[in-house]
């Protein structure tokens, strides 16, 4: 009896404890948890009840669901390393060429050379800012066509998603691609697809299940679509460039494309690999974007005052200066904090990009066993009456008297992520969302359908690929007169 009770009391010591979760079912595990919200909001609500750090079972994978701004800076700042690859998924692999875009990539030396070279060179602050033109252009266009339908309900949405396609479209592949359009909505579809949890994902050893679910096949269609598309840009990149060495010059705008082609030799990239970084940029650049300003929009006009004190600033900026221009959003203080208070409320990477524990670890004395997938909610911390004061209130003018910022230094506030894998494309995509909003707050006056309340606005979300509004914003547009 002493003997056995010893065994197990050592047994006890030196099992490692997992971080608490809730009651595991044999084969799914903790998949009922999931079930009937969106995931998101569970694992916040599941997570106020067994802690920041949670363990869950998804089907085979385990996962760790993290929830506070304590636990993030462990698993982002203090063990970053280990957790610094992302876990493989079936959407990466069969669309992103085996996973070779930045996004998916295992952290490594093949990483580190993307990483730098999008750092560097595809998404700088100087690339960034050549594209101005291209921005110019496309925004021209979706004001112009507001300003055709003043009066009558637009459904901003669709023109604010289109337009950002549009222009990371022609920033990646110029105007040498003849059917942006194409390529938009095959991706687009394929984003829809591979957006949220597949079945086949929580079972890695059945991969029976992946063709049961249906994803398997759907995705190898969109990724044929996707690379016969991406494989004509490339052509016409090179048929383009071997022109202009016979001595035949036409006007060329350096775009994404040239900027890799340019690298293939140097740094041993393949197509396939130019073709996944491309994908990456056009997966992470536009849908984020475009529903950052759709959830501004939505969260101003819930909030009269607010609107009515953006508008006082953009207007007075920019009609010091005679128009609109991008120089001049660095003197938009407000709107600058309209647009952190939104990623704040609003982040629409939430549980997209999750991590993997490439190393067993202890965290705060938790054991994190090797392989699990770490989430980081950072829809639910920003969100934590622990660490802001009336969190669900839209209420910009918090971020003018704190030094948050989009670094990743403060763990309370972590839209863009944290760490070595912290999104790169920061300021390609606060230039996207600010200077579109601007635009929308210079030009026109807002208001909602006839009928309808300011603060009657439903904000339900929808999750996919990624946190969006669930029904598209309609408004109606009155022009500004100076
Ligand atoms: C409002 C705009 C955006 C938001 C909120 C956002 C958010 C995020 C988040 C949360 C991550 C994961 C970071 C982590 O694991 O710590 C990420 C990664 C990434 N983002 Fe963004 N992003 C935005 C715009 C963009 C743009 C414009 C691009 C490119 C044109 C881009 C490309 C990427 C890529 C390639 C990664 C993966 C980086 C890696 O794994 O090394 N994102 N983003």
């Amino acid at each position: 009896m002493y003997v056995t009770h010893k065994l197990v009391t050592k047994k006890n010591v030196s099992t490692p404890k997992l971080p608490p979760g809730p009651w595991k079912l044999p084969i799914t595990g903790n998949i009922h948890n999931l079930v009937g919200s969106l995931p998101h909001h569970r694992l916040r609500d599941l997570s106020a009840k067994y802690g920041p750090l949670m363990h869950l079972k998804l089907g085979e994978v385990s996962t760790i669901v993290v929830s506070s701004p304590d636990y993030a800076k462990e698993v982002l700042k203090t063990h970053d390393l280990i957790f610094a690859s992302r876990p493989p998924i079936l959407a990466s692999k069969i669309l992103g060429y085996d996973s070779q875009g930045l996004a998916f990539a295992p952290y490594g030396d093949y990483w580190r050379q993307l990483r730098k070279i999008c750092a560097l060179e595809l998404l700088s602050s100087k690339r960034v800012q050549s594209f101005e033109p291209i921005r110019g252009e496309e925004l021209n266009k979706l004001i112009k066509f507001i300003d055709s339908k003043e009066g009558s309900v637009i459904n901003l949405s669709k023109e604010v998603s289109s337009t950002l396609s549009t222009i990371v479209s022609r920033t990646a592949f110029s105007k040498k691609c003849k059917n942006h359009q194409e390529f938009i909505s095959v991706i687009k579809e394929a984003t829809e697809v591979a957006g949220g949890f597949d079945l086949g994902d929580l079972y890695p050893s059945a991969k029976w299940l992946q063709h049961i679910s249906g994803m398997k096949p759907k995705l190898e269609k969109f990724h044929q679509q996707a690379d016969q598309i991406m494989q004509n840009i490339i052509n016409e990149h090179r048929e383009a460039k071997s022109r202009i060495i016979d001595g035949q010059h036409e006007e060329i705008e350096e775009d994404l494309i040239d900027v890799l082609l340019k690298f293939k030799d140097t740094n041993n990239l393949t197509e396939d690999q130019i073709k996944a970084v491309i994908l990456d940029i056009f997966g992470g650049g536009s849908e984020t974007s475009a529903t950052t300003v759709v959830w501004a929009m939505a969260e101003i006009i819930k909030n009269p005052r607010v609107m009515r004190k953006a508008q006082v600033e953009v207007r007075e900026v920019f009609d010091k200066e005679g128009k609109p221009n991008e120089r001049d959003l660095e003197k938009l203080k407000y709107l600058k904090s309209i647009v952190k208070e939104t990623l704040r409320l609003h982040p629409p990477g939430t549980l997209l990009l999750p991590r993997e524990c490439t190393q067993a670890c202890e965290i705060k004395g938790y054991h994190i066993p090797l392989k699990s997938k770490v989430i980081v909610n950072a829809w639910a911390i920003g969100r934590d009456p622990k660490y802001w004061t009336n969190p669900e209130t839209f209420y910009p003018e918090r971020f003018s008297v704190s030094s948050f910022d989009y670094k990743g230094t403060n763990f309370e506030y972590i839209p863009f992520g944290a760490g070595r894998r912290i999104c790169p494309g920061i300021a390609f995509g606060l230039i996207n969302v600010e200077f579109p909003l601007a635009l929308l707050l210079y030009h026109f006056d807002w208001k909602l359908s006839i009928g309808m309340k300011n603060e009657e606005l439903d904000m339900t979300e929808t999750f996919g690929s990624a946190v969006t509004r669930r029904d598209d914003l309609y408004l109606i547009p009155t022009a500004y007169k100076l």
